[in-house]
C-alpha cells in the first residue's frame, strides 16, 4: 500500500471516518494554518480536529482511567510502544496537515523525522489550574505540538518584556520550533485577572484536557 492509503486504513480503523459527513470529516479537512507574527515558528490551527474525532480521544482516555481521581492531573508515555492507539494517527494528521500547507508550519527537516513523536503528556486542568511559564526541556527535540480539547483557555507566549496571547479552542493545534520552542515561554495563567480575556471577553473556565506530543532526544 502506498504511505497515504496506509495512512488512510489505519485512521479508518482508529476512527472509522470513512462515513462521516462531508463538513467533519477528518480525512479530507480544510485545515486553516495561521502563523502567529510576533512568535517566530509558532502556528496555530484552530480546526485541527472535528468535535467527533475530539471526542473519540476524550473517550478512549476516559475508558483507559488515565485519570482516576482528581489527584492526577497527568499522564506521561514515553516511546512509540507506549503511546495509546489514537496517537498514531493523530500524528499522521499532523505530519500530512503540515505537508499540505505553504509555507509548512514546521521545517522540512522535522516534518520528514521518523518518528514524528515518540513522547506523549496529557494534561488536565481544573477551572483556574494552568501552567507557570516555562521552555519545554531540552531532553525533547525541537518541533512540538499541543492539541486543545474541552475548555478554551488562552496561552501566553513570553519574552522579555513581550507577552502574546494565543486562544486555544477546543480541536485547535498549535506547533512550535526554532524562536517559538526555545526562545518563548509559554505559560496559561487561570487565576491572575486579565489573563482569560479574548477579544475583550472573559472566557468562561470549565475543565481542560491537552495533549502535548514531543519527540525525545535520546531514544
Ligand atoms: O496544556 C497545555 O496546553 C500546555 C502543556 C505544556 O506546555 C507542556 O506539557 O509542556
Ligand atoms: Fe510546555
Amino acid at each position: 500500500m502506498r504511505d497515504e492509503e496506509e495512512e488512510k486504513a489505519v485512521l479508518e480503523q482508529v476512527f472509522g471516518c470513512d462515513s462521516e459527513s462531508e463538513s467533519e470529516s477528518d480525512c479530507e479537512r480544510e485545515w486553516e494554518w495561521e502563523s502567529i507574527e510576533e512568535v517566530k515558528g509558532l502556528w496555530l490551527c484552530p480546526n485541527f480536529l472535528s468535535t467527533r474525532r475530539q471526542s473519540l480521544i476524550l473517550s478512549a482516555i476516559e475508558d483507559e482511567k488515565w485519570f482516576p481521581n482528581p489527584s492526577i492531573n497527568q499522564a506521561m508515555r514515553f516511546g512509540l510502544q507506549h503511546l495509546p492507539s489514537w496517537a498514531l494517527p493523530l500524528a499522521h494528521t499532523i505530519r500530512r496537515s503540515a505537508q499540505a500547507h505553504q509555507p509548512p508550519p514546521l521545517p522540512g527537516h522535522i516534518l520528514r523525522r521518523e518518528p514524528l513523536f515518540d513522547q506523549m503528556i496529557a494534561n488536565v486542568y481544573e477551572a483556574g489550574e494552568g501552567i507557570c511559564p516555562h521552555v519545554d526541556l531540552l531532553r525533547f527535540h525541537d518541533g512540538i505540538a499541543i492539541l486543545s480539547l474541552e475548555s478554551s483557555c488562552v496561552m501566553h507566549f513570553t519574552s522579555d518584556a513581550s507577552s502574546v496571547p494565543v486562544l486555544l479552542t477546543p480541536g485547535s493545534l498549535i506547533l512550535m520550533s526554532g524562536e517559538a520552542r526555545y526562545l518563548w515561554k509559554h505559560q496559561i495563567n487561570r487565576t491572575t485577572p486579565g489573563f482569560q480575556i479574548w477579544k475583550g471577553q472573559q472566557l468562561t473556565q470549565s475543565k481542560r484536557t491537552s495533549i502535548t506530543l514531543r519527540k525525545l532526544q535520546f531514544q
